[in-house]
């Protein structure tokens, strides 16, 4: 025999699709009718009318009909403004927050390089992360479409979760991280659509639940002056810069190309980073100029700007346990130099 209790009980595992809890739980069944095999139900959603209605729809009906009703009658209706608040859901026709809005106090930070390859994702996750252990609330986002691997260098497995169309960054080392990495399968974007990559910007900044008052956000952006550095100086009037080089001069020339483009749009340039600046040996302490010298230096000093590191070749040690292959411990010899860095870049912004 159909009971409301048997009911319940065959729909505690459905859940609601936009505060993700079970709609049990967050009583959201307000009427069960049984009458012999027939049952009808009321349900109260955080937001009716949506293309997760409809999934959900499915997945009460066949949790009713598992219990052992022949045929399934729904009534949706919508919860009110508090009771969503309550549940942690957005009330609907409610415009959620944006990094854009004005009187966001996150400072923007774009990572950029004229090439790729010097070392400009390595130096972004990095600095966000030396950032974090510094006790500031910092964000990144990887929007280098072309090489997205910064989930792969923090050792991130997991995907953000995606409600309605909100989502959330995973966070690692204490740093909130969205990655065009997490959005693509088989090298197809399956969430932003159309070719815009500027549009993919403002989705990140727009549609990412960051945790508020963000300090900092680091933009490790592809390499080079393309369409999406433009973008991000016309969406980003008040971004900061850094620009990433080896020391070998050929490379500070392509990077000036970078930089450049950051003083025509009015960006501040935070500094320089000289990146694979040169090895030590452990043997004898001497340092070998592996690929040039005085790269570093004349880009800083041809866009009037500082050095803000030089960082050696070294690989981090790699932890077993807690596995991100490209981030240095902050005792490590790098680890103590990008925590020096971070430092520098907050002086230089609360300047
Ligand atoms: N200081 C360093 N010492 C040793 N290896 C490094 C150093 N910096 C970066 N690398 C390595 O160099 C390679 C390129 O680095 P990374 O991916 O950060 O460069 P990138 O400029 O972001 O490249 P792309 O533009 O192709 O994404 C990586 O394998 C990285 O681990």
């Amino acid at each position: 025999m159909l009971t409301q209790e048997k009911i319940l009980d065959a729909l505690k595992d459905v859940k609601e699709p936009f505060v993700n809890k079970s709609i049990v739980e967050i009583d959201g069944i307000r009427e069960i009718n049984i009458k012999e095999n027939l049952v009808s139900l009321k349900v109260a959603i955080t937001q009716v009318g949506t293309q997760e209605q409809m999934m959900m729809q499915q997945q009460l009906v066949n949790a009713v009909k598992g219990a052992g009703a022949e045929s399934v009658g729904l009534r949706f209706e919508q919860m009110t403004d508090e009771e969503v608040a309550k549940h942690g859901g957005q009330a609907p026709g409610s415009q959620p927050k944006s990094l854009l809005d004005e009187g966001v106090k996150t400072t923007f930070i774009a990572v950029t390089s004229g090439k790729g390859g010097v070392g400009k994702s390595t130096v972004s996750v990095n600095l966000a992360t030396s950032l974090a252990r510094l006790g500031k609330k910092v964000g990144i986002i990887d929007a280098d479409i072309y090489g997205f691997s910064v989930p792969d260098m923090m050792g991130i497995e997991e995907k953000p979760k995606v409600q309605g169309e909100r989502i959330f960054p995973v966070e690692r080392f204490g740093v909130q991280v969205i990655s065009m990495g997490f959005f693509v399968q088989d090298n197809s974007p399956i969430i932003w659509r159309g070719p815009m990559l500027g549009k993919m910007l403002n989705n990140f900044f727009t549609q990412v639940e960051w945790d508020e008052d963000l300090d900092y956000l680091i933009l490790d952006l592809p390499p080079g002056t393309g369409d999406v550095a433009l973008d991000v100086h016309q969406m980003l009037p008040s971004s900061k810069e850094i620009i990433v080089t080896t020391p070998h001069p050929t490379a500070a020339f392509v990077a000036a190309r970078a930089g450049v483009m950051a003083l025509k749009t009015d960006h501040e340039i935070l500094g320089v980073v000289e990146n694979m600046a040169y090895f030590k040996s452990q043997l004898t302490g001497e340092k070998e100029f592996v690929f040039g010298q005085g790269g570093g230096e004349r880009l800083a000093k041809e866009l009037k700007t500082d050095i803000l590191a030089q960082i050696p070749l070294g690989q981090p040690e790699i932890d077993e346990e807690d596995f991100a292959p490209s981030i240095y411990a902050p005792e490590h010899s790098i680890g103590e130099i990008y925590m020096k860095m971070a430092q520098k870049v907050i002086d230089k912004i609360d300047k």
